[in-house]
């Protein structure tokens, strides 16, 4: 599924338009229509539960707002009386004809199924009564369709405008006038809280992706008084006053409960706290094609198995050949570890394993070689020099890229501290090792003190695994600019420099320096925990040594580690108590 930033929406929504001669007021109406759906389903699932209702047509007769129930109504009395009207001869007429004789709530009446149209029909409708907050551009206006068919569905709307009706334009417009046409109670917010009391839910359809900074004015004072409502709120297509492309919440932003995304996936639903302001994302068609994203040359991705598989070429079956043997999986080196961290190394080294490489050799300083014999059974161990305390030191790139001669992927970095010369290692491994290259932890931040563009170019993929923190200290800047716009951030880090970028946290950023993104669908929680990362440096090692590209490693390794955790956090009782081993387990 592609991701899309509000002004490629903007792109695909004009060439739709455009090219296709698809007319705007078409896409609106399957907009909102696709909202008031997604509204309907969740007035069911809170209906169950509650006694079932009587058919409304018969109990009341056609009460305002119940359209969809009186159809419901007049069905029923079509499967009593066969033939008798004209109304549902169609779908209904064609059951009633074919019907099954033992059916039916009437003795002898044949059993009626519907579906269709009357499928819109909200049971418990009379239980709902929703609000609609209407701004002025097409995000009002998917608001003011979404409006017209939940009161097809029996549904209670009433509408507010943010701004006096008559400044909507254009396709607004003409949904404005088609509310007041079918008499569906209007106001325009005079300032103020309005009052939320007898509303059981309200539509956010003040700001979309045409919204410039933060909501001023009366969306600003519909917002904050919608959060404060305790209201169970949904968004058309973002939550008004979310940065569309980086995932920054203004303030005031939207806590909306379910989010319907129009067409495509918009990056800043992505990001959080962006995320956690959209609450349930569901993306819906509005008959854009999905196609027209790759035509475009867009290619940021939701990283779904569909998307492995379609998009990346990644066999995630994973199948292994019948006569396959440890050599057909290739031998992952892994330089890693320190006397006090040596654990970082012998994780990620299992980790390897686990993903399937056929063989793993953990390069340490020697020193700590006779305390390691036995760690791992299936791990070799060797030694690639370092210092007399347990530490390394320049020289032992050397004896590194002796190792790495015969080996299919070397990661390093896990847990070997800072130490003298650190530089001048990280050189020589970066221009010297001629197979793919893993870069994590403490060589992430020996790396971000290099000037390593001027260092000499490599034939084989490098891939950066940093966290949050790592990647303030390769990009210069802080932290919190970092996760201000992830995406972002990460794909012009990899384009500058011609790295693949695995840019760690909730939905883990893969950026490829040929400008493809995928964010990551899988993971946990549970797995913010020490050598977790270390893990997925294993993982990533693990399958480029099985023959995957750079791209397909870094993305089907993240996949994968998430997977990983998601299962290991279900393994235990408490999510909490997952570690790191728990994770490799779980591969
Ligand atoms: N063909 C299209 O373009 C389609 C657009 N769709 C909807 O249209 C939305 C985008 O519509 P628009 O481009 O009209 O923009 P919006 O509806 O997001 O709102 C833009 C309007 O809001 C006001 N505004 C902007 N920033 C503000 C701020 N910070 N505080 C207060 N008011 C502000 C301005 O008056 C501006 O005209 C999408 O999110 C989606 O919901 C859908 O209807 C499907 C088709
Ligand atoms: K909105």
């Amino acid at each position: 599924m592609h991701i899309v930033t509000a002004e490629e929406m903007r792109r695909l929504d004009r060439i739709t338009i455009e090219r296709l001669g698809i007319p705007a007021v078409a896409l609106m109406e399957n907009a909102g229509r696709a909202i008031a759906e997604e509204i309907i389903a969740l007035c069911r699932r809170r209906g169950v539960g509650r006694a079932p209702l009587p058919a409304r047509a018969a109990r009341d007769g056609g009460a305002p707002h119940s359209a969809g129930a009186w159809a419901a109504g007049a069905a029923h009395e079509e499967a009593a009386a066969p033939g008798a009207g004209a109304a549902w001869n169609t779908a209904a007429g064609r059951a009633l004809r074919g019907g099954n004789p033992s059916g039916g709530a009437l003795a002898g009446a044949p059993k009626l199924h519907i579906s269709g149209d009357a499928a819109l029909m909200a049971e418990h409708a009379e239980d709902e009564h929703w609000l609609v907050l209407v701004g002025k551009g097409n995000n009002g206006g998917d608001g003011l369709v979404a409006a017209r068919y939940l009161r097809e569905a029996g549904i209670a709307v009433s509408l507010l405008y943010a701004v006096p009706p008559e400044s909507l334009t254009g396709e607004a417009a003409l949904q404005r006038d088609a509310a007041a046409a079918m008499g569906l109670p209007a106001a325009v917010h005079g300032g103020g809280s309005p009052g939320f009391a007898g509303y059981s839910g309200v539509l956010d359809a003040l700001l979309g992706t045409g919204a410039a900074g933060a909501p001023r004015g009366a969306y600003a004072e519909l917002i904050a008084a919608v959060n404060g409502s305790g209201k169970p709120v949904v968004s058309a297509d973002i939550p008004s006053g979310l940065n569309a492309d980086t995932g920054e919440t203004h303030e005031p932003c939207i806590q909306a409960s379910l989010t319907v995304c129009l067409a495509f996936l918009k990056r800043g639903l992505l990001q959080y706290p962006g995320s956690g302001a959209a609450g349930r994302i569901v993306v819906r068609s509005i008959g854009i094609p999905a196609g027209l994203a790759r035509e475009e040359g867009l290619s940021a991705y939701w990283l779904t198995p569909a998307v492995l598989e379609g998009v990346l070429g990644v066999d995630v079956s994973r199948r292994r050949v019948p006569d396959g043997h440890k050599g057909t999986y290739g031998h992952v080196l892994v330089a890693a570890g320190s006397l006090r961290m040596s654990g970082a190394g012998l994780i990620a080294a299992r980790a390897s394993l686990r993903a399937g490489c056929g063989l793993a050799t953990w390069a340490v300083p020697g020193k700590l070689l006779p305390l390691l014999v036995g760690a791992a059974p299936e791990l070799m161990l060797a030694d690639a020099g370092g210092q007399a305390d347990g530490t390394w030191n320049a020289e032992a790139a050397e004896e590194v890229l002796n190792l790495a001669e015969k080996k299919d992927v070397l990661a390093v970095g896990p847990g070997i501290g800072r130490f003298q010369e650190d530089k001048e290692w990280l050189k020589r491994i970066w221009e010297g090792a001629e197979c793919p290259l893993v870069v994590d932890a403490d060589a992430l931040n020996i790396l971000a003190e290099c000037d390593y563009r001027s260092w000499k170019s490599r034939r084989e993929p490098v891939i950066l695994t940093p966290h949050p923190g790592e990647m303030a200290r390769l990009a210069g800047v802080s932290t919190m600019e970092i996760q201000r716009d992830r995406i972002g951030l990460a794909l012009s880090y990899a384009r500058e420099r011609g790295v693949i970028l695995v840019l760690k946290g909730a939905h883990t950023v893969i950026a490829s320096p040929d400008g493809r993104i995928f964010v990551n669908t899988t993971g946990h929680p549970g797995m913010a925990t020490g050598g977790a990362g270390d893990c997925l440096t294993g993982i990533i090692a693990g399958l480029l040594a099985q023959g995957l590209e750079g791209v397909q490693a870094a993305a089907f390794g993240v996949y994968l580690h998430g997977l990983a955790g998601e299962k290991a956090a279900l393994l235990r009782d408490d999510p909490a108590s997952v570690i790191a081993s728990d994770i490799i387990e779980a591969l």
